[in-house]
Formats: C-alpha cells, sequence, structure tokens
C-alpha cells in the first residue's frame, strides 16, 4: 500500500521520523514535502497530497501541521476527501472503521512522536466498516456532489 505525506515548515522532523515508520511497518511512502523548515502555507502541501489520494495516486494520505487543523482543512476541500484531525488512537480508529476517511491529520505542536507513531498504526490497522457508516459517508459525500460552485 503506497501513503502520500505531507507537511508545513512545524513538522519537517516529525513527517522524516513517520516516514520511517511507514516504511518500517511496511509501506510505501510518497513524500510530497515540505522539507524545509523555512516558513510556508499548510494549504499548498494539504492540497498536493490531497489531490494525489483522489487521484488514486496513492491509496491513503497523512498530513501534519502545527495543530493538524489547516492542512486537513485544505485537503476537504478536495473532492472525495474525507481528512480526519486525530490527536489519540482511539479516534484515529475510528475515523477510518466509521468515517473511511482517507487522510490522517495531526499537529505536530500539539502531540509528541509516539503518540503520532500510535495514531498513524491504530488508523491503517483499521478498516472501514461499512454497514449503517456507509450511508452516513455517503450523505457527506452527497453534500460535496450538490455543491453548484465546484
Ligand atoms: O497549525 C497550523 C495551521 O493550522 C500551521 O502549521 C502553523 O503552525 C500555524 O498556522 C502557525 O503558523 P506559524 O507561521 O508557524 O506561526
Amino acid at each position: 500500500m503506497k501513503i502520500g505525506i505531507g507537511n508545513d515548515h512545524s513538522a519537517v522532523g516529525m513527517k522524516n521520523e513517520i516516514m520511517e515508520y511507514l516504511k518500517e511497518l511496511g509501506y510505501e511512502v510518497v513524500n510530497y514535502g515540505t522539507d524545509s523548515n523555512e516558513s510556508c502555507n499548510y494549504a499548498a502541501y494539504g492540497e498536493r497530497v490531497a489531490r494525489a489520494v483522489a487521484a488514486k495516486e496513492v491509496d491513503l494520505g497523512v498530513l501534519i501541521c502545527g495543530t493538524g487543523v489547516g492542512i486537513s482543512l485544505a485537503a476537504n476541500k478536495v473532492k472525495g476527501i474525507r481528512a480526519a484531525v486525530c490527536s489519540e488512537s482511539c479516534t484515529a480508529r475510528l475515523v477510518r472503521q466509521h468515517n473511511n476517511a482517507n487522510i490522517l491529520a495531526f499537529g505536530a505542536r500539539i502531540i509528541g512522536i509516539e503518540t503520532a507513531k500510535e495514531i498513524v498504526k491504530a488508523w491503517l490497522d483499521a478498516e472501514f466498516e461499512g454497514g449503517r457508516h456507509q450511508e452516513r459517508v455517503d450523505m457527506i459525500m452527497a453534500i460535496e456532489e450538490s455543491r453548484t460552485d465546484s
């Protein structure tokens, strides 16, 4: 399975550690940047990874900024994306099982590397349960479909 990963200036170190961890777990990783600690705009990287997931260049995405919020907000503007910010592993598991989140986001200024690894593993180990959750996810995606401006 191929995972796309992206981040802003606040999360280069954590991104590098998470990339190594994903490789240890046996995943192929595609790095969409940034690899610089210079200040940049998280929306560019959120969009880049989201478009890669939507286009099926990668199977899933991981996004990291200071809080995980800005970069996930940007990703969620791309059609077909369900990006979820998580700060602990229980929510990370549930966003895959119930919400079929195709992008996981977290904050390098909010959680430490061990928690980040736990979150990533919980999310990747979980599977979408379908059933009643499919109907709910379909309703979310129908909102996107009903937009008149895209
Ligand atoms: O958390 C973020 C967006 O939700 C960003 O990563 C930044 O940390 C945040 O916008 C603060 O920006 P700064 O330029 O690092 O002060």
